[in-house]
């Protein structure tokens, strides 16, 4: 089966349902049931030509609304972390491969806008396929940050499959290129699946986050809290960035948010007694998960890996084969700094999956593949964007639609063939 007929199958859905969703999402407002039309991707609606509703307007009276009602000025008004969570908590939404795919898509519009424009450049110059093309397509490719070794395995490999299949034609490269970032990411012989987070059947389970200050760590525990928690599990957190001034309130804030108890010591306190005081929190309360934070120093290596090894030990003698996993928060718009710093925490501790934040934040959406090639560790997590369900389990297929999306959408299962 052509391959971008097999994304198209599971990820988009028929135009009757497309439509019925985008109605469900526009919003419910008396000039709208004036209105003639409404426009859901501008979030205006409009009568006789004339703008009468804008979504985005009416968001931002909403929000000015509440402010006004809890007696807050609106001048020089500076959001505070606790109105940031209120404005990116939204409720959990459901989870089937189209509605995944869609977030991968939103998350990926930067990487896919620069990547496809190349891609179709590349295209409509070189008619035929020849050594030139690939030499232009392999410069596209260190462009989106997919690491030179991984580059290399996959112009050779594209080289192969376009030779075995006969392919003359520029056009049809694409859908091989698609095919084979799905292949790349997963090794040729393992199985297509989504690598998710181990756990433990006997409960709890402990995820250990480690990375450095900024990468989006308090977040993602707050997103992962909140999505656990919408799944029916029963989670806590374990405050253990004691070093970091404002850590413990910011994860306490989302706790509070994501209704998940947090364990807490003051600033400056042991890490390593706050997460044993997590662990047992955690067992007395038979909770599900642990989420342990903690501080992200790397200035000094001797001393990072000190502190993660006391952390990780605690674990270890409380719960046997715990941590479940450690997840390394990286953030994806620093590119190869990211690659650094996975490097030197890998060196640190035993990391067994990597979170990467803010891929909607980037164009360079191909470190992704980078880190699985290059450092051997899955990607676990994608921070796909700021609110509170902007947090997917890593699905290469998802990503792979996400980088071409128009053209998967716009394939011709009839001709059989892309029309993009
Ligand atoms: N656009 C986007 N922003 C994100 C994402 N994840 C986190 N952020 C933002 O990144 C910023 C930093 O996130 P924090 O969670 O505060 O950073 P941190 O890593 O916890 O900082 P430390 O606690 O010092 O480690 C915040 O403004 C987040 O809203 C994401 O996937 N997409």
């Amino acid at each position: 089966m052509s391959f971008f007929k097999k994304l198209k199958d599971r990820f988009v859905k028929g135009e009757e349902e497309q439509q019925e969703s985008t109605s469900q999402n526009e919003p419910k407002n008396e000039s709208l049931e004036e209105a003639d039309s409404f426009n859901p991707y501008t979030g205006e609606a409009y009568k006789g030509g004339e703008v009468v509703y804008s979504k985005a307007e009416e968001e931002e009276r909403l929000r000015k609304e509440s402010l006004e009602s809890e007696g807050k000025s609106l001048e020089g008004e500076t959001e505070t972390y606790e109105d940031k969570l209120d404005r990116l908590s939204v409720p959990a939404e459901p989870m089937d491969d189209v509605s995944v795919a869609s977030k991968f898509k939103k998350g990926l519009e930067k990487t896919r806008t620069s990547f496809s424009t190349k891609i179709n450049d590349l295209v409509a110059k070189y008619r035929t396929v020849d050594e030139d093309f690939f030499e232009e397509l392999e410069e596209i490719l260190i462009s989106a940050d997919v690491g030179v070794n991984t580059v290399m395995e996959m112009i050779d490999e594209l080289e192969m499959e376009v030779k075995r299949r006969n392919i003359k034609d520029t056009s049809q490269v694409k859908e091989v290129i698609s095919e084979k970032l799905v292949e790349i990411y997963y090794g040729n012989d393992e199985a297509e699946e989504v690598e998710g987070l181990n756990e433990n059947p006997d409960g709890p389970t402990v995820y250990l986050f480690v990375g450095v200050n900024g990468v989006g760590k308090t977040t993602t525990i707050g997103k992962l809290a909140h999505r656990l928690k919408s799944e029916g599990k029963k989670v806590t957190l374990a405050a253990g960035d004691t070093f970091r001034a404002g850590a413990i309130e910011q994860l306490d804030a989302w706790g509070e948010r994501a209704g998940v108890n947090v364990i807490k010591h003051s600033a400056g306190s042991d890490p390593a007694a706050v997460i044993y005081d997590g662990i047992q929190s955690a067992k007395s309360r038979n909770a599900d998960v642990l989420i342990c934070d903690t501080a992200g120093r790397l200035q000094n290596k001797v001393n990072l890996m000190n502190e993660l090894s006391k952390v990780k030990r605690v674990i270890e003698r409380e719960i046997p084969n715990a941590p479940h996993e450690v997840l390394l928060v990286l953030d994806a718009t620093t590119g190869q700094n990211a690659m650094s710093q996975a490097k030197t925490f890998s060196e640190a501790t035993d990391v067994s999956g990597i979170v990467l934040t803010k891929l909607d934040g980037t164009a360079k959406g191909g470190i992704v593949l980078a880190i699985r090639k290059e450092l051997s560790i899955p990607v676990k997590l994608v921070g796909l964007g700021e609110k509170v369900t902007d947090l997917e389990p890593f699905d290469a297929q998802a990503f792979v639609y996400g980088l071409f999306a128009d053209m998967v959408e716009e394939f011709d299962e009839e001709e059989g063939e892309n029309q993009a």
